[in-house]
């Protein structure tokens, strides 16, 4: 890993008012976020919210319409090469391996980086690159038990199972000793075992020095995890803070339930209807036979409209968490 100095509050990633527009629409509005020395912090938001374009934007994929990116203080110029260089690695929704490579040639590419031969020659297996080899198949190696998949170094990149897949693009991704790393949907498609698993690789990454940045819908897996979560909402930042502070916040549940909040265009009328119900449900079920009266309750508490103040970070959880599985038996 790279060298780190715990005790330096000073950021090492530094975003300021990055806005991304791709034609009329802007996916990314002004978004500032810190990320210092030993932390994970989460990105979430619903989907569409403008988090992997944000991401795209801090790895010199996207150039931002507007705003800057700082690595430890620097501002970098957008180029993922040069991003990569600097300190920032990442991995990516949809997985992007080398299928035909084994496991650890994959890793030995991400480390490219950091030896002067360069990507062709590590492709090309040429002299530099031999010179090399020896200290960057080590370091791979450390990295390939660090992350549990030593036994498959040999093993096409292919024929790994998926959760060993996404274990192989964050090896790779550490590879490049990086000082942040940036995980986009980590856990996308993994059972709960594989999620739990993912959760204490990350720790072991921040424990090693290297500070997380992560997108997830899982929101059990982002609150259990993160020491900050950021909350992105048509790309802007509604809310940055602590997971309790953040999960219990009406805007976000509301943002994932789809309910309005308090202040929200027509939350006037969602209160009058909520009330109306409630009157309804009240007059209902007194008037019915006596046997009835247990389960009109039931019904009246269960089949209400979402209340935004009665609403659950729980019920925010289990919902982002129907949206995960959807998108991934779409094939995410
Ligand atoms: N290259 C692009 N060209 C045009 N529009 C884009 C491009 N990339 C993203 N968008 C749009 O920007 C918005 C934000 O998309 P983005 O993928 O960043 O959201 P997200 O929060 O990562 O969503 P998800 O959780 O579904 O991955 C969406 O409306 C998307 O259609």
């Amino acid at each position: 890993m790279t060298e780190m100095t715990t005790t330096t509050t000073s950021p090492v990633l530094t975003a300021t008012g990055v806005t991304m527009r791709f034609g009329g629409l802007t996916a990314v509005r002004s978004v500032d976020l810190d990320v210092h020395p030993g932390e994970i912090v989460g990105l979430i938001g619903p989907n569409g919210a403008g988090k992997t374009t944000f991401f795209n934007c801090l790895t010199g994929l996207y150039v931002p319409t507007e705003g800057s990116v700082a690595y430890q203080g620097t501002v970098l110029p957008p180029k993922p090469h040069l991003v990569t260089q600097a300190g920032i690695a990442r991995t990516f929704q949809n997985i992007r391996l080398f299928a035909n490579m084994t496991v650890l040639e994959n890793v030995l590419v991400g480390r490219h980086t950091r030896t002067k031969e360069g990507l062709w020659s590590a492709l090309l297996r040429g002299p530099g690159f031999k010179r090399a080899e020896a200290a960057s198949k080590a370091r791979a190696m450390e990295l390939l038990e660090f992350t549990g998949l030593a036994d498959k170094a040999d093993h096409l990149s292919r024929n790994l199972a998926y959760g060993e897949q996404r274990k192989l693009e964050i090896a790779r991704a550490l590879a490049s000793d990086p000082g942040l790393l940036l995980l986009d949907e980590p856990t996308a498609g993994m059972n709960p075992q594989e999620t739990r698993a993912t959760e204490e690789l990350v720790f072991a990454i921040r424990d090693m020095g290297t500070a997380v940045l992560v997108i997830e819908h899982d929101m059990r897996f982002i609150f259990n995890l993160c020491d900050r979560v950021a909350v992105l909402v048509q790309g802007q930042k509604l809310i940055e803070g602590t997971s309790d502070v953040v999960q219990s916040d009406e805007r976000v549940i509301a943002a994932y339930l789809g309910t309005p909040f308090e202040g929200a265009p027509g939350a006037e009328e969602a209160a009058e209807v909520t009330a109306a119900e409630a009157g309804a449900a009240k007059a209902g079920p007194t008037d019915g036979g006596a046997t009835d009266s247990g389960s009109t309750e039931a019904g009246a508490t269960d089949g209400g409209p979402a209340n935004p103040g009665a609403a659950k970070p729980g019920a925010a959880r289990n919902e982002a968490q129907r949206g995960t599985t959807a998108r991934t038996e779409d094939g995410q």
